[in-house]
């Protein structure tokens, strides 16, 4: 089925036709007379790699998803590995930062501060109302590491997306790209006279939060069976939108949660290689993180669970875990600090401020290292040195996005622990060979989980998206590896198993809601779970 929409023009007012579903075949001449689907994919994919810019191809992707979305979805399910850095990080990263130049057509909603009052309104302009079941909202202010790209962040809503649709088979028709404009800082797209925002600063906090009130309220009178999931609002909003919110709605934050989930996920199995190697007990891992934003801290927190499942206390799960931001090692003495760091914050050092992170490694010893602080090459030689001087096996993840801000390469971390490395980043790396063995990278990315997460909460009809349904999804993941991904010592499955992935995470995460009583598709419990896991690839969409 292609869903065409159309932008005219009328007095400076865009308006959206939407050709009827599914459309009239193409009458008979107006395709060329050998026009085969199997032998078009071949073409297209020669279209597309004789292109030799990353940012090329994306447009390219781009406009046949327009042109005929089968196609699209078909070569990226058979291509996933090749695909998903076009379609979302790393090349997204830079679609969103031409976004205002590169702009074709429209391709989602745009809610602005100027619409505040009558926000209802405009929602009712989305042309498939009844079909939608998942909305990826940002306000463009923290996109990937990339800062406030203000009405540039449409993007990342559109690839999350692609990936609902790819990854857990959400029917392309469901899926609504959201992005809030309530202005933006960025003064280089403020100055650009293409930028297709509003030309002006953000509005103050207190008026976007009334801006938010009204949205989600009229979303949900909308669009009565719509998850939400918020995507790279900056920090403060990040934490105070989720905790003001997920409890009335259902909706969850990906960049604190899905990163949370797909992070401790690969932290269990990595865990598990670090203390084969080293005979260390596997409650005995210690975790540094450099960067204390929504993601750091997200992941720190979901990685208490790492602690207590295995038994521990509360208490023995935090004072596992370190945390630096800009200022260094974050320490109750330190002084005042942002209320999502208070939790972490060591109460056992007292010393000066210590900033260097050499410094920090030795004083921790800690057995894993986690960069979300959008500082490339922060985990340098002499850091990666010192981890490997500590550890058999160094647990080093690199999670900042895009590749480009990644705080150390795939490459580097082999060669400066001499191939010993457990190694994940949130943007993908090439595999390396090190003395005759293949090495692969993780890609600890929140991509493994948010499809799953959100096939699950629609198929259960989840009224709200609870902690333990999060667990779930990370637990279904981390479960997944087959035997032959083990033997290569992988920490994440293959991605090119997406949707079987999604299908187990789906069911984990139905299952929770189920022991919750969030879900409201309670027909769905009277199944076992080979039926369950039958009903819900049997709902996963799937293109020609
Ligand atoms: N792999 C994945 O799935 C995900 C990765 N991320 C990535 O995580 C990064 C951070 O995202 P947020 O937490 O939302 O951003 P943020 O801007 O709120 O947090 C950045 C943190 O890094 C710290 N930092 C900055 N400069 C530093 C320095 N020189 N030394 C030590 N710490 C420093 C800041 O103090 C802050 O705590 C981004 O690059 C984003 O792309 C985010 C979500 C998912
Ligand atoms: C992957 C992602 O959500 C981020 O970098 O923000
Ligand atoms: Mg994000």
């Amino acid at each position: 089925m292609t869903v065409v929409i159309t932008p005219s023009w009328s007095n400076g007012v865009q308006k959206l036709k939407v050709a009827p579903q599914p459309p009239a075949p193409i009458p008979r001449g107006l395709t060329p007379p050998v026009l085969e689907n199997t032998v078009h994919k071949t073409r297209c994919l020669a279209q597309l790699r004789s292109k030799d810019q990353d940012l090329e191809k994306y447009i390219y992707l781009s406009q046949l998803k327009d042109a005929d979305h089968s196609m699209f979805y078909r070569i990226c399910l058979d291509h996933m590995a090749e695909i998903t850095p076009l379609i979302y990080t790393p090349t997204v990263g830079d679609a969103c930062l031409r976004y205002s130049h590169i702009y074709r057509r429209p391709e989602g909603l745009f809610i602005s501060i100027q619409d505040k009052g009558k926000v209802g309104s405009i929602l009712r302009n989305w042309p498939r109302i009844n079909d939608a079941r998942i909305a990826v909202v940002t306000d463009g202010s923290r996109i990937l590491g990339l800062g406030d790209l203000g009405v540039n962040g449409m993007p990342i809503s559109i690839g999350k997306l692609s990936l609902y649709v790819a990854g857990a088979g959400i029917r392309p028709q469901s899926t609504v790209p959201i992005c809030i404009d309530v202005g933006t800082d960025n003064q280089k797209f403020l100055d650009d006279p293409l930028y297709l925002g509003l030309r002006q600063r953000r509005v103050p906090q207190e008026e976007m939060h009334e801006l938010m009130e009204e949205f989600l309220h009229e979303m949900s009178v909308v669009f009565p069976d719509l998850l939400i999931q918020f995507e790279d609002f900056s920090t403060d909003k990040a934490f105070a939108f989720l905790s003001a919110f997920r409890d009335k709605y259902p909706l969850f934050n990906d960049d604190i949660q899905g990163t949370g989930a797909v992070v401790l996920s690969g932290f269990m199995n990595a865990a598990k290689l670090s203390s084969a190697a080293s005979g260390r007990p596997l409650t005995d891992h210690r975790i540094l993180f450099l960067g204390a934003g929504s993601a750091g801290v997200g992941v720190a927190q979901q990685l208490t669970s790492y602690f207590k499942l295995l038994g521990l206390s509360e208490e023995e799960a935090r004072e596992r875990i370190y945390l630096v931001d800009s200022q260094g090692l974050i320490y109750d003495e330190r002084g005042p600090m942002a209320e999502h760091k208070k939790y972490f914050s060591r109460k056992d050092y007292t010393g000066e401020p210590m900033k260097d992170l050499v410094e920090i490694v030795d004083y921790v010893k800690p057995t894993a290292i986690l960069g979300l602080s959008t500082i490339k090459s922060a985990f340098n030689k002499a850091v990666v040195e010192r981890m490997a001087a500590h550890n058999a096996r160094p647990i080093i993840f690199p999670l900042s996005n895009p590749v480009r801000l990644s705080e150390c390469e795939f490459s580097e971390a082999v060669e400066w622990t001499n191939g010993k490395v457990i190694f994940a980043s949130g943007s993908p790396f090439p595999e390396q060979e090190y003395e005759g063995k293949m090495l692969y990278p993780g890609q600890g990315n929140n991509m493994y989980v948010f499809p799953g997460i959100g096939l699950g909460s629609i198929l259960s009809r989840a009224s709200t998206i609870t902690d333990s349904m999060i667990e779930a999804a990370s637990l279904g993941l981390a479960n997944s590896l087959t035997p032959e991904e083990h033997a290569d010592g992988l920490i994440y499955p293959r991605i090119s198993r997406i949707r079987d992935i999604s299908g187990q995470i789906a069911l984990s995460v139905i299952r929770e809601a189920q022991k919750q009583g969030v879900d409201r598709s309670t027909d769905l419990r009277q199944l076992d779970d080979d039926a369950l896991l039958e009903h819900i690839k049997a709902r996963m969409w799937n293109p020609l």
